[in-house]
Formats: C-alpha cells, structure tokens, sequence
C-alpha cells in the first residue's frame, strides 16, 4: 500500500542556489546576523521529512550564492537546467531555492523563459535555518506541495513564502526584516495550507507556454541598467550606464516614473544615440507608469514600465532586447508581459 501512495505521488526535483534558506547563523538568536548560502541542498531536504508525503523530491545544487550576487550568466545557467528538467518525463514539478533579495528577479526571468506547463515554485526565507521561528522550512514544504499539485500547472512560474502563492511575475520584496515581507500589488493568487493549494484568482499577463521569448535561443543577455531618481539628482549616473555599454536605462523615476528636467535633456540625447530608455517607479507599495503621462514619451521615444518596478523592468527589457531593438515593439512587450 505504501509503494502504491509513493508511486502516485508527484516527481519534484528542488535547484538549490543559495540565499538565507540555505544561512547559518552563530545562534538561535541570530534571525538577521549569518552567513547566506551555507547549508547544502542535501541538507536542507533531509531536515523536512514530512516532504515525502507530498512529493517524491531530489535535490540538485545549481550554485550556492547570495542572491544579491546573481549574474546574468547565473540567470542563463539555472534558466537552462529549468528548461532541462521540464523536459523530462520523469519530472512533474521544479522548485528552486533562491536568496529573497532578487528572488523577484530570477521568478520573472523564468516567468518569461519557460516554455512548459509544469508547475516551477520559487521560494526563500527571510531567516536562516538555524534561527528561531525560522521561516524556510515551511516555505520549503509549502514549495514542494504546490509543485507537485497538478491544480498549479499553467499557472506561470509561483513563488510560496509566507503561506502565499504569488505570481512571480509581479511579487517583490517589500521588506527585509520581516516574514511577511513578500507581496504583490494586486495580491496573492492562492495559500497554502497543510500541503494543499487553495487558488482564488490567475495571472493575466503572458507568461511560460504563451510567452515568446524561449530560454533555449537565448545566448546572452544584453547590458540593461538602473538609475535612480530623486530630488537634485544628476545625469551623471545615466551618461555613465550609456558609455559603459548599456543597451537601455531602467529610470527608477520618482511618482509615476517622473523625470528631473535636470536629467531630461541627457536621456533625449541617449535615446538618440540608440539607448532604449524606460520609465519605471521607485514608490515603495508599487509604481503605475502611464505613456505620455509626466513626460511625452510619443515624442521622445521613450518606453513605459507600467506597474513593473525598476528591477523587474530591467529582466524584460533584457530579455525582450535579445529578440527586437524596436521600441514599439518593446512597448508592445511592457503592455502584453
Ligand atoms: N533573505 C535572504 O535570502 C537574503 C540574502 N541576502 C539573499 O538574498 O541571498
């Protein structure tokens, strides 16, 4: 009976990368003093037995890096082996283990990438493993639950922290002392209570199986930087990005991606000289960037990021640069993605 259930049970297969889920700390009191990415995937999986009732898991160590550190090779490297795995036929489900610092990032860069239906969960912990109350087990278990659910397929790729399912496409990180630091603008899409999935609402933006971009043609990923804005800012930043080789400049703008008249007669220029330059917002519970509001970007040629922020601006205008140099057609991707 019990080879029976294990058979019946979902083949879920866990990326390790690093972050706090994998921390240690000097002790039990330590929830924000340790060291990221120290505790192997192994480990990790061996810590949570309970995992064997909702998946069959294996675990594979991708890298072991604090997620602030991620490159965009590291973002090809992990986007390839996702690709791999969703591949195969012994493989229902993928989680990844993930630094929450730019864990937003990688989540929508697979988001965009991942040409499947399988369920990918992303998931952190906001303290290390070794602390009290420590956050990552359950969000680990809660990751490897909602993986292995069929309900979640085609949901584009989720990320699980804090009881929630939220779409990696539009939840960040708001805050970096809590465990309740995880959110999306327009909410969660789902919980997860006990291993089970309760869903109440779905991504409307294309993602994974809909998407047009594939990571399997992508070779590189393009120079796209950030600048920010505010009071007294100068275009010192923007000129800088521009001549280290920056294809577009994310505007982390101020309000509704407002730009300094100090700094506008330099990003004219720039876009002139071929930079895509995209208007997002740095405001703290979610920007909301409208074209031709603010500045006449018809006239300028510039892009809007609408309601992504300056990071996750940043990953599509990468992406959506390896396929056209048109900004319409970029614009096209910021409204559809
Ligand atoms: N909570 C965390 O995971 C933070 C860590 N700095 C990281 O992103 O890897």
């Amino acid at each position: 009976k019990e080879v029976e259930t294990k058979q019946k049970l979902a083949n879920v297969v866990v990326l390790a990368t690093g972050g706090t889920i994998a921390g240690a700390g000097a002790s039990a009191a330590n929830s924000a003093t340790y060291q990221a990415a120290k505790v192997g995937i192994e480990q990790l999986i061996a810590g949570i037995p309970e995992l064997s009732q909702v998946a069959n898991v294996r675990g594979e160590q991708v890298m072991q890096i604090a997620s602030e550190s991620i490159t965009n090779e590291n973002l090809l490297q992990l986007g390839r082996r996702v690709a791999e795995l969703a591949d195969s036929k012994d493989v229902d489900g993928i989680v990844i283990t993930h630094g929450t610092d730019t864990l937003e990032e990688t989540a929508y860069f697979l988001n965009l990438v991942e040409k499947t239906d399988k369920p990918i969960v992303v998931v952190g912990s906001m303290r290390p493993g070794t602390a009290m109350s420590a956050d990552g087990m359950l969000n680990l278990y809660n990751a490897v639950a909602v993986a292995g659910s069929k309900e979640s397929r085609g949901k584009g790729v989720l990320v699980t922290m804090n009881d929630e399912i939220l779409s990696g496409r539009d939840v960040s990180k708001m805050i970096n002392i809590k465990t309740e630091a995880f959110k999306s603008p327009w909410g969660p899409l789902g919980m997860v209570v006990e291993g089970k999935s309760y869903w109440f609402r779905l991504p409307a933006k294309r993602n994974t199986l809909d998407s047009e971009f594939d990571i399997k043609t992508i070779k590189s990923l393009p120079d796209v930087e950030i600048a920010y804005g505010y009071g007294n800012v100068s275009d010192t930043a923007y000129k800088a990005l521009a001549q280290s080789g920056a294809k577009a400049i994310i505007h982390a703008g101020t309000g509704n991606g407002s730009v300094s008249s100090r700094v506008v007669p330099a990003l004219q220029d720039l876009r002139k000289s071929g930079v895509q330059i995209i208007r997002s917002s740095h405001v703290n519970a979610g920007g909301f960037v409208l074209r031709n509001a603010e500045q006449p970007d018809d006239k300028y040629d510039w892009v809007v990021a609408n309601d992504l922020n300056p990071q996750k601006a940043r990953i599509l205008a990468m992406v959506a640069l390896t396929k056209t140099q048109d900004s319409k057609e970029l614009q096209r991707m910021f409204w559809e993605y």
